[in-house]
C-alpha cells in the first residue's frame, strides 16, 4: 500500500492552521472541557480531529482510523487491521493550555503492530517532521528542508524529558547511558530531538496513549532510532489490547 507523502504534510498543516486560530482568538481558547479521564480537552483537539479524519476519510476510504478524539473501535475488529491511521490531533494539549508553543499534530501510519510513517506537525513554530521507515527522515522549516539523522554519541549524551509529566524514576535508566545534561520539552516533539541529534536519549517511565508515540516513533526510527519496550530490548508495538502504552526508551545510539 502507498501513501502520499506530501499529502499527508498537507493535512497535518491544515490541523494546525485550524489549532492556530483557535490558539489565537481568545473566545474560542478558552473554552476548555475535560474528558471522563479528567485531562483537558479544548475546541482545538476537536477541530483538528475532524479535518484529519475527514481528509484522511476522503483520500484513503479503506484504510481505519484510531484517533484521541473518536472512539475505539473494539479490539476484535481492529486487530484484523493490516494498515491504520493513528492520529493525536493535538498532543501536549496541557502546552496548549500553558501557551508556550510545544504540542504538535501528529499522524502515523501502522502497518500491524508497527509504525511505518510518522507526521509530527509544530503550528506555533511551523516546523514539520516526517519520517517513512527505510525511506528516511526530514525537518520542513518554512520552505528549507533538512534531512534528519540520529547523533550515534557514543558518550557525553543529552538527555531529553517530559515538561509535564516527568517522574523520579527516570533519573536511575538515564543514568547507564552516560548523560551529561537533559532538556525539558512538551508532546511528540522529545522523539523529534533525538531524530534531529539534538538529544540522545528519551526514557518515558509514566504512561502514554499509542497515539502519543507513533508518529514520533516512525520519525525516529527513520532517522536510524530506536525505541524499545519498557527499558529494552523488546521493540514498542502497537494495536495492543489495551492502547495503554509501558514506560518506553528511545535511543538515537546503537
Ligand atoms: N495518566 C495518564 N494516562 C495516559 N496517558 C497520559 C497520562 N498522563 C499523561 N499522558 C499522556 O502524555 C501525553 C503528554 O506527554 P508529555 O507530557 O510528554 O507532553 C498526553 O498527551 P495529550 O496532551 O495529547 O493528552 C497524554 O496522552
Ligand atoms: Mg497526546
Amino acid at each position: 500500500m502507498e501513501f502520499n507523502q506530501d499529502l499527508l504534510i498537507d493535512i497535518a498543516k491544515k490541523a494546525g492552521s485550524e489549532i492556530l486560530e483557535i490558539y489565537n482568538d481568545p473566545n474560542k481558547f478558552n473554552v476548555v472541557d475535560h474528558k471522563a479521564d479528567d485531562s483537558p480537552l479544548t475546541l482545538a483537539d476537536k477541530a483538528s480531529h475532524q479535518i484529519i479524519a475527514r481528509e484522511l476519510e476522503n483520500a484513503y476510504p479503506e484504510v481505519p482510523i484510531i484517533s484521541e478524539e473518536s472512539e475505539v473501535p473494539d479490539y476484535k475488529v481492529r486487530r484484523e487491521y493490516n494498515y491504520y491511521f493513528l492520529i493525536d490531533p493535538l498532543d501536549g494539549t496541557k502546552e496548549f493550555i500553558n501557551r508556550n508553543g510545544q504540542f504538535t499534530v501528529n499522524i502515523a501510519v501502522i502497518k500491524k503492530s508497527k509504525p511505518i510513517i510518522g507526521v509530527v506537525y509544530t503550528p506555533v513554530s511551523d516546523e514539520l517532521y516526517f519520517g517513512e521507515l527505510g525511506v528516511g527522515a526530514f525537518k520542513l522549516m518554512a520552505n528549507i528542508k533538512k534531512e534528519l539523522a540520529v547523533n550515534n554519541k557514543k558518550g557525553n549524551r543529552i538527555a531529553v524529558r517530559s515538561k509535564s509529566h516527568a517522574s523520579p524514576e527516570e533519573e536511575g535508566v538515564l543514568e547507564k547511558y552516560d548523560v551529561v545534561d537533559s532538556i525539558s520539552v512538551g508532546s511528540s516533539l522529545k522523539f523529534c530531538m533525538v531524530a534531529e541529534g539534538k538529544a540522545d536519549v528519551y526514557y518515558r517511565h509514566g504512561p502514554t496513549m499509542e497515539w502519543d508515540t507513533a508518529a514520533g516513533q516512525a520519525v525516529v526510527e527513520a532517522a536510524g532510532g530506536s525505541v524499545y519496550r519498557g527499558t529494552g530490548p523488546e521493540m514498542f508495538s502497537y494495536n495492543k489490547e489495551n492502547l495503554l502504552n509501558s514506560s518506553f526508551l528511545c535511543l538515537g545510539f546503537d
